[in-house]
């Protein structure tokens, strides 16, 4: 397990090879192998775009849709690196295959797979993404309570290439929750991208009744956290059950139906949200504990 202040993927690598340097002071060097996953070619991405760059193409990115869950998992890649180094945020199991066929096709380097959260309705897609591509390091917050290669919170940067993601604590649907938000910087996408996991949903948010949930804490994340980036900054959920797939700060701070109460209407809402509890919980909550190594810490 690394603690994490600074990811950046070095330049300096050959296409097969990607040299990873976990902190400044500790450099480290990690072999990738090429992907080997079957192509399924009768999965395919939900929705895509190949920028979001004011400048040259560089970021490629993809929203990709598990329906059972109805969970968003993002595929964002340095494409004008020429590694063209690539990260997973909140994998499925289910869809693995799927995911890492269009990693292939594109010829990216798939280097991180991150988790927003311990989620309690579906499995990661983490541990089976380790197994298949050999050198891949998963990442969650110190207070997930998971097990992961490395540890984030609020202030870490992962970098893929010359494109990072910073990292910001959104605690209140549960405790270790995490929001990844693309990089300030001349470089870096403009718009901004924040992937919020479970702490805003578009026109709703996460619910806070259990692991460690707290709807006063919710309140405080997306309001600190959230809603003081930029405006124009993209929000890209976990999870949509209404069909939605993008939003920005400024839409959801001016409709969102929850958020835009004060924080007393905020947690009566929350408190009277009556959800029954995620089917998939009780296999999906120990799952994720171990970043869905459960059925593979004796394979690796
Ligand atoms: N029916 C689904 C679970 C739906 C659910 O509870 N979603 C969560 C996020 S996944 S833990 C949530 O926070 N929903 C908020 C809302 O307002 O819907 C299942 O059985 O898996």
């Amino acid at each position: 397990m690394l603690p994490l202040r600074f990811v950046k993927t070095s330049s300096l690598f050959s296409p097969n090879i990607l040299f990873s340097n976990f902190s400044p002071k500790q450099p480290r060097t990690t072999l990738l192998s090429l992907i080997t996953t079957k192509q399924l070619r009768s999965q395919s991405p939900m929705a895509s775009s190949y920028t979001t760059s004011s400048h040259a193409s560089k970021l490629l990115f993809r929203q990709l849709f598990e329906k059972e869950s109805s969970t968003y998992t993002y595929l964002l890649a340095d494409i004008s690196h020429p590694d063209k180094p690539a990260l997973l945020i909140d994998p499925v199991d289910k869809t693995v295959d799927r995911d890492l066929c269009v990693i292939k096709e594109l010829g990216l380097k798939l280097v991180y797979a991150l988790n927003t959260h311990v989620h309690a309705d579906h499995v990661t897609g983490t541990g089976l993404i380790k197994s298949k591509v050999l050198g891949v390091k998963s990442i969650i917050s110190k207070a997930s309570g998971s097990k992961a290669d490395i540890f984030v919170g609020t202030g870490d940067t992962v970098y893929f290439g010359n494109l990072f993601l910073e990292v910001r604590a959104t605690p209140g649907h549960t405790l270790g929750c995490v929001t990844y938000v693309t990089g300030d910087g001349p470089d870096q996408p403009n718009p901004r991208m924040a992937f919020t996991g479970d702490a805003i949903l578009i026109r709703g948010c996460g619910r806070t009744d259990f692991q460690g949930g707290n709807s006063t804490q919710l309140y405080n994340s997306v309001h600190s956290q959230i809603f003081t980036l930029p405006k124009d900054t993209l929000i890209y959920p976990a999870h949509d059950y209404k069909g939605f797939t993008v939003s920005t700060v400024g839409e959801e701070m001016q409709h969102n139906p929850r958020l835009t109460k004060d924080e007393e209407a905020f947690k009566n809402i929350m408190e009277n949200l009556n959800l029954s509890y995620p089917k998939m919980m009780d296999i999906a909550v120990p799952a994720n504990l171990v970043c869905g190594m459960q059925d593979l810490t004796s394979k690796s």
